[in-house]
């Protein structure tokens, strides 16, 4: 029964995996007895540190007992505790453990690998056996299995790591494998934290029922750890809007009975919030998979409406032409049409959106440096391109089904925007894809700590769009989405601002000329490389050889100066290439920091020069980090590098 077969557990269950019950060994009962009070037992700290924990599994059939080495990282990478899951989860050789880091998946196998280190001993910790392996492994399953392949090969790794467990070096499982992204990150995306958390909590709660679980009520505890978790979480990481309850939304009120009488179902009134404009609130309190909103598929507009319509003969036998285009085709004629099943909807849109695609001149020269400039300018530039392609010709030659007047270059710029920044990418029945305008649900504002963040799916037994939540929402609170993991200069273009708090998708970008280095003759390197440097607050290494600054970044820049270089050791060659390094890139990242100069307009209050400014604020703010840091870092290497001439006299 406890085989030791049985524990190679092959089958790939989901992204994060439990085993099923289908796969036994889990719910042994010799697992319940030699693993879990041993693991209870067990001071939390150790295994929160990630040390090896040493366990001997006994088999009553063959009376042999295993030697198991497991060691605990943090698979639900970043939480800063999840012993308390671990505990509970009760970890199994051959069970499969997911962990995200920033829109990657890995999986963590505990397994054992060599069944024949019995041992005959009934003691129940085993510290010199070497016997043991964890292996993290890329599933071929995964959807971006080549892409993720390239990038583990990029940084050295294989798309399987198995690493033995050696007593006290066991190495640090999450650096090993994501070494290369952990060294700089120390911040993390709360809506990736919360989209893990909330996979875990559904894959828990689609555990088979089994009897000695419900009397152990493991089950629930598990549960309630999860929930805790996401409750710790939106804590941590709350905004609190202020709501402007003197603003009368009577346009969206209509919308929503609109709505109502067409089968949506919401928990959610439309009011105006401060610095947002129109925002959802929860009219009662909402706990994580109450369904805070439900859209008909009926009154979501997708590419259907133009099928339908007549703009599909002219259309539909132009070449090269998206359905996304003829999309807002049809949207800039339908919002003029008093007859149309989505008056209440267009009545409730904008005059203007006020993203970066309409910014003045004043904001775009407050923008002087910035990448945010040019990203606006060629965004701009692809659409007067494609403006230019289909009209006026379009409006000449079929002026009855594109009449001139609702057809100018404003109009077309607008309905850009209108979908740009309200558009969802929703999977309808038939399993595709599509980008469409949902009524009522385009009331909701983004966040850095969303309470939404799993929607986008029709739902085939109800024929409608759900958006459940994935933390908790207080009655009065704005309930707010994640629109996906922009960038600020992304959501600055498309959406027309600047969220709240730390956006762990600012970055900032360079470009390196191998050239300029006097790089050896057989230098095997392209000439540029592009490196991504976030705010060095954002890192919890400033150690010597990391400085807060990415380790792909630091190795190229040494691997140029010295392509033999293999080691960090403290040695006054290596030392004096951490200073060149941290020279040069202190160097770059202080002419950057001179072009990022200060806004002449202080006293310009027009939205855009205000959403401009803060642009290069942050901009001002991330590059003055990497000099600082390269500063700090250069400062320690010669407190060493001093140390070392001392000891040498
Ligand atoms: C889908 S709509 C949301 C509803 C919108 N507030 C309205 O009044 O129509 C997206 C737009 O809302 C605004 N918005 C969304 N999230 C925001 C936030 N966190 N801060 C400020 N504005 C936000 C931006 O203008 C964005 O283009």
């Amino acid at each position: 029964m406890f085989g030791n077969e049985k524990w190679q557990i092959e089958r790939v269950i989901s992204e994060v995996e439990l085993l099923s019950k289908e796969n036994i060994v889990f719910f042994s009962d010799e697992i319940e007895k030699h693993i879990i009070p041993y693991l209870k037992g067990k001071d939390s700290k150790d295994l929160r540190e990630g040390k090896a924990v040493h366990v001997v599994v006994y088999d009553e059939d063959t009376k042999n007992s295993f030697n198991l080495k497991l060691t605990f990282q943090q698979p639900f990478y970043h939480l800063s505790d999840t012993t308390e899951l671990f505990e509970k989860m009760e970890l199994t050789p051959g069970q499969r453990i997911g962990f995200r880091y920033e829109g990657w998946f890995a999986t963590l196998v505990v397994k054992v690998l060599k069944k024949n280190e019995l041992c005959s001993s009934d003691k129940t910790v085993d510290t010199d056996d070497d016997g043991y392996s964890i292996v993290l492994e890329l599933h071929g399953d995964d959807p971006l299995f080549d892409k993720k392949k390239k990038l583990l090969h990029d940084k050295g790794f294989g798309v399987k790591k198995q690493i033995p467990l050696q007593s006290s070096s066991s190495p640090d499982l999450i650096k090993l494998y994501f070494g290369e992204f952990d060294t700089q990150s120390g911040s993390y995306s709360t809506r990736n934290e919360l989209e893990t958390l909330n996979l875990l909590l559904s894959l828990v709660e689609s555990l088979p029922a089994s009897q000695m679980h419900e009397q152990l009520n493991v089950r629930k505890d598990l549960q309630s750890a999860i929930i805790n978790k996401i409750h710790e979480f939106g804590n941590q990481n709350k905004v609190d809007a202020k709501i402007d309850r003197n603003y009368i939304c009577e346009k969206e009120k209509y919308l929503v009975q609109w709505g109502e009488r067409n089968g949506a179902r919401t928990k959610l009134e439309i009011a105006y919030v401060e610095g947002a404009g129109r925002g959802a609130i929860a009219v009662e309190d909402l706990n994580i998979g109450d369904i805070a909103l439900e859209i008909p598929v009926s009154i979501i507009i997708s590419e259907e409406l133009v099928y339908k319509s007549d703009m599909y003969n002219i259309l539909g036998k132009m070449d090269g032409i998206s359905s996304e285009t003829m999309l807002l085709l049809w949207s800039m004629k339908e919002k003029h049409n008093c007859e149309s099943k989505f008056k209440n909807y267009f009545d409730t849109l904008p005059e203007e959106f006020n993203t970066g695609l309409s910014f003045g001149v004043h904001a775009i020269m407050a923008l002087e440096g910035t990448l945010l400039l040019e990203e606006i300018m060629q965004a701009k530039e692809h659409l007067r391109m494609q403006y230019d392609e289909l009209f006026p010709a379009l409006c000449n030659d079929y002026p009855d089904i594109f009449p001139p007047e609702f057809y100018t270059w404003e109009q077309f710029l607008w309905a850009c925007e209108l979908w740009y920044s309200n558009s969802m990418k929703v999977m309808l029945a038939d399993g595709k894809l599509r980008t469409c305008l949902i009524p009522i649900a385009g009331f909701l504002n983004h966040s850095l700590n969303p309470h939404i963040v799993r929607y986008g799916k029709v739902d085939s037994a109800t024929n409608t769009l759900k958006f459940p939540l994935s933390r908790s929402c207080s009655a009065g609170e704005e309930c707010c989405l994640s629109y996906g993991n922009f960038s600020t200069s992304h959501l600055i273009t498309f959406y027309g601002f600047s969220p709240q708090g730390e956006n762990p998708y600012d970055v900032i970008p360079i470009d390196i000329d191998v050239g300029q280095f006097d790089c050896i003759e057989d230098c095997s390197m392209s000439n540029w490389t592009t490196h991504m440097v976030w705010g060095t607050w954002l890192s919890n290494n400033h150690n010597i050889f990391h400085y807060g600054l990415p380790s792909p970044l630091l190795d190229y820049l040494r691997r140029v100066r010295n392509p033999m270089q293999q080691e960090k050791t403290l040695v006054p060659a290596n030392l004096e290439i951490e200073l060149e390094v941290l020279e040069d890139l202190e160097s770059t990242f202080s002419g950057m920091l001179e072009n990022l100069s200060d806004t002449l307009d202080g006293e310009n209050t027009r939205w855009d020069v205000k959403l401009a400014v803060e642009f290069k604020d942050l901009q001002r703010r991330i590059v003055s980090s990497i000099i600082t840091s390269c500063s700090a870092g250069r400062k320690l290497v010669e407190n060493e590098l001093s140390r070392f001439m001392s000891d040498t006299l």
